[in-house]
């Protein structure tokens, strides 16, 4: 593409910024023109301001090593550089809400990595091969927000794409019960073992806020568009239980569930294997060619072997089988910091270009 959408990254020094860094690194339809964050990153070149904080596995890339880091807060000067944003910031709920809404105002798009606005009635969550329908709401937001061309679009928490996918490809079946317990990366916590010592040899049972999450926002994931608003959905009943494990990336998910017409097993991997969304249909830049892959083997998928199938972009599933109180149980797996947070969010970028929601200013 002769002509790449100008993207800025607002938050773009912490780790899921880094990440946005990363894969935008000879995007093809994508280019990093404006990185912005905190004051005191501010006026620094990209390179000084993540020195000795880089997380990556890939070097920095040469492209934004000179970019100036801006401050977050001034709106208008991050925006007047960009066609749209993706941001990923460390703020209290309140504070991003604001943030976001003031980027929307200048008529600029935005791809959140934040809850902030997840639950917002006319702002749609999306996890593109499964609600890119929800998109619909936009132009009820933009009415709202006084904006023709801004708007935020909230990518959900990352832990829900280890079990969500799977159970979405059998909605057919109609879901009625589900408990699933997921076993969560540091990353998640935005950390690595250096600076979370505690998790080496160790287990904690509990993320603040992660079991409402992982209960509630597959159901508005599922809900249904009236009036310009997302009406969540009543079923699936969701359980959930949410533990830290000692692995760098991947959040691997435990599921059992019971059905209103209980599949056959045949039916249950012919659903996977045949899924196709939205990202595969238009053949976008990120989108995994097979969106759910299933693997015979017992002792699969693994955290460590498995989290970085189609590029950290692929679902797992594994360990199918019949269970005693519930219909079926399986194990689910995703990539937590590019399926669940950065790479699902540039994922959206790309539908929301491809359906012509985001266009050079
Ligand atoms: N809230 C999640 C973030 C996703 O990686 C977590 O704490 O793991």
């Amino acid at each position: 593409m002769a002509n790449k959408l100008k993207a800025g990254i607002v938050g773009g020094t912490g780790m899921v910024g880094q990440r946005f860094v990363q894969l935008l690194d000879n995007h093809p339809w994508f280019e990093v023109t404006a990185i912005a964050a905190s004051s005191s990153s501010a006026g620094k070149t990209y390179e000084e301001a993540v020195r000795n904080r880089w997380k990556m596995s890939t070097p920095i890339p040469e492209q934004v090593k000179n970019i100036v880091v801006q401050d977050a807060s001034k709106v208008e000067e991050v925006a007047a550089g960009v066609d749209f944003i993706f941001c990923a910031v460390d703020m209290k709920k309140e504070e991003i809400k604001a943030l976001e809404e003031a980027y929307a105002k200048t008529g600029t798009p935005v791809v959140s990595n934040n809850s902030a606005h997840r639950w917002t009635p006319d702002v749609p969550m999306i996890i593109p091969e499964i609600n890119h329908a929800h998109l619909d709401v936009i132009a009820a937001q933009r009415k709202r927000l006084g904006t023709s061309t801004g708007f935020i679009v909230a990518k959900p928490n990352c832990s829900i794409q280890s079990y969500v996918p799977q159970l979405h490809a059998l909605q057919a079946f109609k879901p009625t019960k589900v408990v699933v317990s997921t076993y969560q990366a540091i990353s998640g916590a935005g950390k690595s073992f250096a600076e979370w010592p505690e998790m080496v040899d160790n287990v904690i049972p509990y993320i603040g806020g992660e079991e409402e999450k992982s209960e509630q926002e597959p159901l508005r994931i599922w809900g249904r568009v009236e009036n310009g608003e997302i009406v969540k959905a009543d079923s699936p009943l969701i359980t959930a239980h949410c533990i830290r494990v000692p692995v760098t990336d991947g959040h691997l998910a435990t599921v059992l569930v019971s059905f209103e017409r209980k599949p056959s097993k045949e039916q249950i991997l012919e659903a996977w294997r045949a899924y196709r969304g939205r990202p595969q249909e238009l053949g976008l830049p990120s989108a995994p060619k097979q969106f759910i892959t299933y693997f015979e083997e017992n002792d699969r998928p693994q955290t460590k072997l498995d989290r970085d199938l189609e590029g950290g972009m692929g679902i797992s599933a594994g360990r199918l089988r019949e269970d005693t109180l519930f219909d079926y149980k399986f194990v689910g797996l995703s990539h937590n910091t590019l399926r669940g947070a950065a790479g699902g969010a540039v994922l959206i970028a790309e539908l929301l270009k491809a359906e012509g929601y985001i266009q050079p200013k």
